[in-house]
């Protein structure tokens, strides 16, 4: 369904050149024609790219056809392995005219479908800015003075073996789409002091602002002020620069999700964190994903998310249904570590997803709200995990 989203009027219909580009376009990769929207629609598209610097006009189409054919042709390949979520189409919703108004039609391709999709688009805007302040190769250099890499995997492997339950990533969470502010008196280092007092193994950190009021500083105000644990960088990566920039604040491990990431990228990425000594927390949801992450060899590191990123929706079965059968038995011959993600509130809870086959859990809510966070861990697992207590 079509609906207005924004109505202007514009001084002369026909002071804007149109462009000659019709429905049809190469792409490069594959040296063949890619179908296009409808031609009136990319016509329109072509017209939108208003300049931001001076470059002349053919260049700038050019550029934007170019811009437009990667997230078309990335959106094709993610659909191919099963995934929904689609990139943002780059100029935004197009512009129709009616006499002297112009007016931007929302609709199924330019109007993220879920809260996945939206965190997504932003992401890519967020991304393309910061990369402009800062690119690939100042922050390579910026890496020399980046704070040691902590094994997050074994930090895990070490607390599942000391305390004979699942090695705890504690979850610094300000707020979130689904919950809305969780915390409000919210001070980021008190909370992953009190977490690892408590006997988390290691901590995770949100680094978006927009939808979790999360920050990438929080990672190294937290490593300044002497917390030990290994931390995640919590964060929706779509682009390998995200990596870098991530250990530059101090990250010890990443997050990849593979609803949003098709096989390849995984792949590369997954290769890119061990260059650079990190570990990479692989996010799968349901039996696609897992199938799909499971035929990635690099892969040595599982999370299960009991929410559906799309619908919010939490299950804790979800983790022992990715773990029957088949699956499971390929993840112990393959020895890869298994994290429980998301509704975990309660001792039975750990219990359920223990017998299920994790070796850790990540948990957000259930103790940052506890008044006192360090008594919060001890409350879910039911009794005291801190390193003064085994
Ligand atoms: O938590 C959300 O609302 C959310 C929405 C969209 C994308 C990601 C989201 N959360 C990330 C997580 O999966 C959780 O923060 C994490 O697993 C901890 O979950 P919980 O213990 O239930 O807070």
């Amino acid at each position: 369904m079509e609906g207005l989203a924004s109505f202007r009027a514009v001084p002369s219909f026909t002071s804007r050149p149109r462009s000659s580009i019709l429905g049809t376009a190469l792409n490069p990769r594959r040296g063949n024609s890619l179908s296009l929207p409808s031609s009136s629609s990319f016509i329109v598209r072509a017209q939108q790219m208003e300049s931001k610097d001076d470059e002349p006009e053919p260049v700038k189409i050019e550029l934007k056809i170019k811009e437009w054919e990667n997230s078309m042709y990335h959106n094709e390949v993610a659909a191919s392995q099963g995934i929904r979520i689609r990139r943002r189409p780059p100029t935004g919703p197009p512009l129709h005219y009616v006499g002297p108004f112009e007016f931007r039609l929302q609709n199924e391709g330019n109007t993220p479908r879920n809260i996945l999709e939206e965190i997504i688009w932003h992401k890519d805007t967020q991304v393309a800015q910061l990369k402009e302040r800062q690119p690939l190769y100042s922050l390579k250099k910026a890496l020399d003075n980046a704070p040691p890499v902590r094994d997050f995997i074994g930090a895990l492997r070490a607390a599942n073996s000391r305390t004979g339950l699942p090695g705890l990533i504690a979850e610094v969470k300000k707020a979130s789409p689904s919950r809305g502010v969780l915390r409000e008196n919210f001070d980021p280092v008190e909370i992953a002091q009190a977490y690892e007092k408590g006997g988390a193994a290691c901590l995770s950190v949100l680094a978006d602002e927009k939808f979790f009021q999360g920050s990438y500083d929080n990672m190294l105000a937290r490593r300044d002020a002497g917390v030990k644990c290994p931390l995640l960088c919590k964060e929706f990566i779509i682009e390998a620069w995200q990596i870098y920039y991530a250990r530059s604040k101090g990250a010890d491990a990443i997050l990849l999700i593979a609803a949003v990431l098709p096989d390849l990228d995984i792949k590369y990425m997954t290769k890119i964190c061990k260059m650079l000594g990190m570990a990479t927390l692989v996010e799968v949801h349901d039996e696609r994903e897992m199938d799909r992450v499971l035929g990635i060899e690099e892969v040595e590191f599982i999370g299960i998310n009991n929410r559906n990123l799309e619908t919010f929706e939490v299950d804790i079965s979800n983790t022992k249904k990715l773990l029957e059968g088949k699956r499971g038995e390929e993840i112990r011959k393959r020895d890869i570590i298994v994290v429980g993600e998301s509704g975990l509130f309660t001792p039975d809870d750990i219990a359920y997803v223990q017998e299920a086959g994790v070796k850790a859990v990540l948990v957000g809510e259930s103790i940052v709200k506890q008044s006192d966070p360090e008594k919060g861990v001890a409350g879910l697992f039911g009794k005291d995990i801190s390193l003064q207590s085994v």
